[in-house]
């Protein structure tokens, strides 16, 4: 019995989190229809809600504005120009705002909204007032739900097809509030060593320790029309935190109550994290050998 449960404990990975930052991307959050995928936000309004009620720290980065716009206004693709992007991501954030009002409130839970830029944090004038923000929100328990303020984040925007990308914010985001894990939620179950919708043979990796030029090569682009930043900026932001000795975890975010398992150390998803006692090494090992 002692050594089931020593195996058992193998299996497990080491998560102590209290501030936790969830990015959450349109793949999770609008169907493949173009429809709002309604179940999502009540489970991550749910999830969220009750980790807040255990006494957790959370703050939210949600994509969707886009999609979320593209639904408002009937269109089924996303236009190219700039300024039309710009104008769908203002139409649908206020929709977005809009629907995680109503779930949350459902679950007695206060949110705000957080609109940045990728570089908000180089100033410190604009440092300082985001952070004061963040923390008398978390202090009045209430959750900030972050998105990249689309209407003026030209500094980052790829004039042809994408604004930046909420992956590395989420990830700018959790190094400046000195979150204990991040917990990106996409439409995938981790970080597998081909790309599985391309690949039926693409193996899904346990554990990452270590990112370098090799890992990248794995990691195609968007597996959604709506997705924006695929697996290259999911990469990036487990980059930072692998090297600022945080944690971070892919998982797919079809039901968001996944986090709670997560939280608990269960094999969700990918973990990125410089901790040696788990088994990442073999599973680096095995990509690194491909
Ligand atoms: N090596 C890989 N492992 C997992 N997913 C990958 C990989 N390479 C490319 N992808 C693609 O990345 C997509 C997730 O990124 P994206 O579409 O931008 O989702 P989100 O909207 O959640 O950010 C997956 O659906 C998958 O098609
Ligand atoms: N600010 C954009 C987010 C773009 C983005 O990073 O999207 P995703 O790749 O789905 O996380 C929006 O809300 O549509």
């Amino acid at each position: 019995m002692k050594e089931e449960i020593q195996v058992a404990n193998m299996n497990n990975r080491t998560i102590n989190a209290n501030r936790i930052v969830v990015k959450v991307g349109t793949s999770s959050l609008i169907h493949p229809s173009g429809a709002i995928n309604l179940e999502t936000f009540d489970q991550l309004a749910y999830t969220l809600s009750a980790l807040n009620n255990q006494g957790k720290e959370l703050i939210l980065v949600s994509s969707g504005a886009i999609g979320v716009g593209l639904n408002k206004m009937n269109l089924k693709k996303r236009p190219t120009e700039i300024g039309a992007q710009q104008a769908l991501a203002a139409i649908g954030q206020s929709e977005l705002m809009t629907l995680f009002t109503q779930r949350f409130n459902h679950y007695l839970t206060d949110i705000a909204q957080v609109l940045l830029t990728h570089d908000i944090f180089d100033y410190p004038k604009s440092n300082k007032y985001v952070m004061d923000t963040f923390n008398c929100l978390l202090n009045d328990n209430v959750i900030p739900i972050v998105n990249e303020n689309d209407t003026v984040a030209t500094d980052e925007l790829d004039h042809k097809t994408t604004f930046g990308d909420n992956d590395q914010l989420s990830a700018i985001v959790a190094s400046h509030v000195n979150a204990d894990l991040l917990i990106v939620l996409s439409d995938i179950d981790g970080f597998y060593d081909q790309n599985p919708k391309k690949y039926v043979n693409a193996n899904l990796i346990s554990t990452v320790n270590h990112i370098n030029e090799k890992t990248f090569t794995v990691a195609g682009g968007s597996g959604s029309r709506f997705g924006t930043g695929g697996m290259q900026t999911k990469l990036l932001a487990a980059k930072r935190m692998l090297d600022e000795n945080r944690q971070m975890v892919l998982a797919n975010g079809k039901d968001p109550r996944v986090i709670l398992d997560i939280l608990a150390g269960k094999q969700i998803g990918t973990l990125f994290s410089n901790d040696s006692t788990s088994n990442q090494h073999r599973d680096l090992a095995n990509l690194n050998q491909k």
